[in-house]
C-alpha cells in the first residue's frame, strides 16, 4: 500500500530537515518528534484557539514518546507577533528554566511559527523548534524556510531572524476545523506558487483548486505537497534572501504588505487576502509597465476571485484608503535597495522576477487607479 504521508526535504547541509505532509500526523507527532531532540522536554507554542481544538491530541502523542512538556497559550490573530508578547513568552521559557537542549513546538497558524520560531531563536542564543502548522498558509507556506519574526510600528516583520525547524510535520486533517475564510486566505500562498515558475500547477489550480479548498483528499494533498516542494526548492537556493531568488517568495507581498500595516494588523484583512489583492497589483502593474499580456493577469485576478478571495480595494467599503501612505509603508520593505522599492512582477503566469527599477510615479498612478475603482 502507498504511504498516506508524504515526505519532503528542504536540502540546507546540516541544517536539512524534513517536511511530513498527511493525515494522522498530530495522533503520532511523539514518534516523529522524538529523533530530532536533544533532550526529552519540550515547550509547546500554541493559540486559544488551537489550545481549544488540537493541543490535547498533541500532548497525548508527546506521553506517548515519553517526551517531557510545557504548554504555553497566546492569544489568537496577528497581533500577537510583537514585542510585548515575545517578551511574554520569553520570560515564560526562562522561569520554567528553559535549557539550550530543550526544543520549542510551534502548533498553530503563522503567526504562532513566526513568533515561536523567534523565540527559538533568540533564547538563550538558540533553540531548536519543530512546526506543527495547523492553517493551510503555514502548511504550504509560513512552517518552511525558517523566516521567523514579529511586526515592528515601522512595518510588518521588520524584526526577525533566520532560523530552520528541526522538522514540520503537516497533518492535513486539523485543516478540517479551520474556517473557510482561513483556508482561503492559505490558498493564496498557494495560487503564489503557480503565478511564480509553474504555470502548469496555475493552470490545475484552476480546475482542482476548489476542490482542494472544499477538502477533497487529492486535491487538498496536491495542493500542499505541490507547494511545500516549491518553497523548499526555493530555500535551499537562497536561504537567507540574499541571491535574488528567494525574493521570488514575495510576490503580491511589497503590495500586501502595506495594505496589512495600514490595517494595523487587526483581522479586517488577513495576511493571505492581502496576498491575494498584492498579486493582483503586482500583476496589474506588469501590465502597465508593458512587461506580461493582460490575458495572464486577467487569468489571476478571475481565478482568485472565482475562489472567494479578494482581489481590490472594494474588499473594504469603508476604508480611506491613500496611495502616499500605501507608498510610505512600501518605503520601509525589506527589499528596499538603496531607497528603491524592489517588487516581484510578472512576464506572465509561471514567470515572476525581481525589479528595482519600478517609477514609484507608475505605482502611485496604479493605487490612484485602483482605490477609485
Ligand atoms: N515565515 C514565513 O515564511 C511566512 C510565510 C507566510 C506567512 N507568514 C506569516 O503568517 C501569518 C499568517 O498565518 P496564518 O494565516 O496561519 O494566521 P494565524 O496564525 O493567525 O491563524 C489564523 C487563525 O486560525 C486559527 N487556527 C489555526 N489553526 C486552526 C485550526 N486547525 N482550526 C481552527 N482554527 C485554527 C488561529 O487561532 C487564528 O485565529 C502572518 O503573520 C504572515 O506574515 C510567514
Ligand atoms: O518565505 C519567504 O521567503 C516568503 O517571502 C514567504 C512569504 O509568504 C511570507 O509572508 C514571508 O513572511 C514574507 O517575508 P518578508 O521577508 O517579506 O517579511
Ligand atoms: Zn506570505
Amino acid at each position: 500500500m502507498v504511504s498516506e504521508i508524504e515526505r519532503l526535504r528542504v536540502e540546507l547541509g546540516a541544517r536539512g530537515y524534513d517536511i511530513l505532509v498527511g493525515p494522522g500526523l498530530l495522533a503520532t507527532a511523539g514518534k516523529h518528534i522524538a529523533p530530532v531532540l536533544r533532550h526529552e522536554r519540550v515547550f509547546i507554542i500554541t493559540d486559544e484557539t488551537v489550545a481549544r481544538l488540537h493541543l490535547e491530541a498533541l500532548e497525548r502523542a508527546l506521553r506517548e514518546a515519553g517526551i517531557a512538556y510545557e504548554a504555553l497559550v497566546l492569544p489568537a490573530g496577528e497581533q500577537a507577533k510583537s514585542f510585548e508578547h515575545l517578551e511574554r513568552l520569553t520570560d515564560k521559557l526562562l522561569a520554567f528554566r528553559i535549557e539550550r537542549r530543550d526544543a520549542l513546538i510551534a502548533l498553530g497558524g503563522g503567526v504562532i511559527g513566526d513568533l515561536a520560531g523567534f523565540a527559538a531563536a533568540i533564547t538563550l542564543r538558540g533553540v531548536d523548534f519543530v512546526q506543527i502548522p495547523t492553517t493551510l498558509l503555514a502548511q504550504v507556506d509560513s512552517s518552511v524556510g525558517g523566516k521567523t519574526g514579529i511586526n515592528s510600528a515601522h512595518g510588518k516583520n521588520l524584526i526577525g531572524a533566520f532560523h530552520q525547524p528541526r522538522l514540520v510535520l503537516a497533518d492535513t486533517e486539523v485543516l478540517d476545523t479551520l474556517p473557510r475564510r482561513e483556508l482561503l486566505a492559505g490558498y493564496a500562498e498557494v495560487v503564489k506558487y503557480g503565478c511564480i515558475d509553474d504555470a502548469e500547477f496555475f493552470s490545475w489550480l484552476e480546475t482542482r483548486g476548489l476542490d482542494a479548498i472544499e477538502g477533497d483528499p487529492a486535491a487538498r494533498r496536491h495542493a500542499i505537497v505541490t507547494s511545500c516542494r516549491r518553497k523548499a526548492a526555493v530555500v535551499a537556493r537562497d536561504e537567507t534572501e540574499s541571491s535574488g531568488a528567494r525574493a521570488l517568495l514575495n510576490l503580491g507581498h511589497t503590495f500586501g504588505h502595506a495594505l496589512e500595516a495600514e490595517c494595523k494588523y487587526g483581522g479586517e484583512l488577513l495576511h493571505g487576502e492581502a496576498v491575494a489583492i498584492g498579486m493582483v497589483m503586482a500583476a496589474d502593474l506588469s501590465v502597465e509597465l508593458g512587461l506580461c499580456p493582460s490575458e495572464d493577469a486577467a487569468r489571476i485576478r478571475n481565478h482568485l476571485a472565482a475562489v472567494g478571495l479578494p482581489t481590490g480595494f472594494e474588499h473594504m467599503p469603508g476604508r480611506v484608503w491613500s496611495p502616499a501612505r500605501l507608498l510610505d509603508h512600501m518605503s520601509r520593505d525589506k527589499k528596499v535597495q538603496d531607497g528603491r522599492v524592489t517588487f516581484v512582477l510578472l512576464r506572465g503566469i509561471g514567470q515572476a522576477f525581481v525589479s528595482h527599477e519600478v517609477d514609484p510615479a507608475a505605482v502611485e498612478a496604479l493605487l490612484t487607479n485602483a482605490i477609485a475603482a
